[in-house]
């Protein structure tokens, strides 16, 4: 469903940075894939990349084999609001705004009927186990609620892809571990394709395949299988032959 064909990014400035290159990944649907590097390998700058939030400086990047370079404004727009979901590791949710505001706002910037909203949101928060908070402000809820109303506003209108950029980072891991099984339930029942940008070697053993990327080039990438211990290991082993990651790889079991 998503086609990255030879992608270079270089950042234009007084002095010009090369972010990528020459990057290929191709994601089928259905799939949860993980992106790991070290602090400034160019993981966000693909995820941007592929969020048409930014475009590459060469090469393409197709979903459903159409190339979003070539989408006019209107189109490009439309397809970010209908096919595309986003979580961050801020939240980035609207302090003025209720969590069930917060929810429905894809829905209302696409026009959507009050009561179908309504509907969709209550769906959404039973399952995401946030419907008793629903009234609150999002300064009244704790960092685990926050990133669920942020997942529950990237699902609300079903979108093909989901992108999630370090969507643990500020999560303690008990409420961690809560997102990744929501994510991992999303990705099982909805066929939901994702995209996970992670430092963290716990949340990247969630995904069926890890690719790794370093000084903006591909690394390596590596498979899940049925053994996620198996496979935990294996990330960490990784994570140490590529480096920059200091004494920060974890030698823990899994949870
Ligand atoms: N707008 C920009 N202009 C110039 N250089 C940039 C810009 N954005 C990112 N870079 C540079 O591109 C490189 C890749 O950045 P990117 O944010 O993609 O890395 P990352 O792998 O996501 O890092 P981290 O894990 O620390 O978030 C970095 O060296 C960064 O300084």
């Amino acid at each position: 469903m998503l086609q990255v064909k030879q992608v270079n990014k270089i950042y234009e400035g007084n002095i010009a940075y090369r972010a990528l290159t020459d990057i290929d990944l191709t994601v089928d649907e259905g799939e949860f894939i993980g992106i790991m590097g070290p602090s400034g390998s160019g993981k966000t700058t693909l995820l941007n990349l592929i969020a048409t939030v930014d475009s590459p400086t060469t090469g393409e990047i197709l979903i459903d084999g159409k190339s979003i370079g070539r989408m006019g404004k209107n189109e490009l727009a439309v397809f970010r609001r209908r096919q595309l979901g986003f979580v961050f590791q801020d939240f980035n949710l609207l302090n003025t705004l209720t969590v069930e505001e917060n929810m429905v706002l894809p829905l209302t910037l696409d026009g959507a009927p009050v009561r179908e909203m309504k509907e969709k949101a209550q769906r959404i928060a039973d399952k995401l186990g946030i419907a008793s908070i629903m009234k609150k402000r999002t300064y009244e809820i704790s960092g685990g609620q926050s990133q669920r109303t942020a997942i529950a506003r990237a699902m609300i209108h079903s979108p093909k892809l989901l992108l999630a950029d370090e969507p643990t980072g500020n999560l303690d891991s008990k409420a961690a571990k809560d997102v990744l099984d929501m994510l991992m339930t999303i990705n099982q029942e909805q066929k939901t394709t994702m995209l996970l940008v992670t430092h963290d070697a716990v949340a990247a053993s969630y995904c069926h395949r890890v690719v790794f990327i370093k000084d903006g080039r591909f690394y390596t990438e590596i498979h899940r299988g049925d053994n996620r211990q198996g496979f935990f290991q294996k990330i960490i082993d990784t994570l140490s032959l590529l480096g920059g990651y200091g004494n920060d790889v974890p030698t823990i079991r899994i949870p």
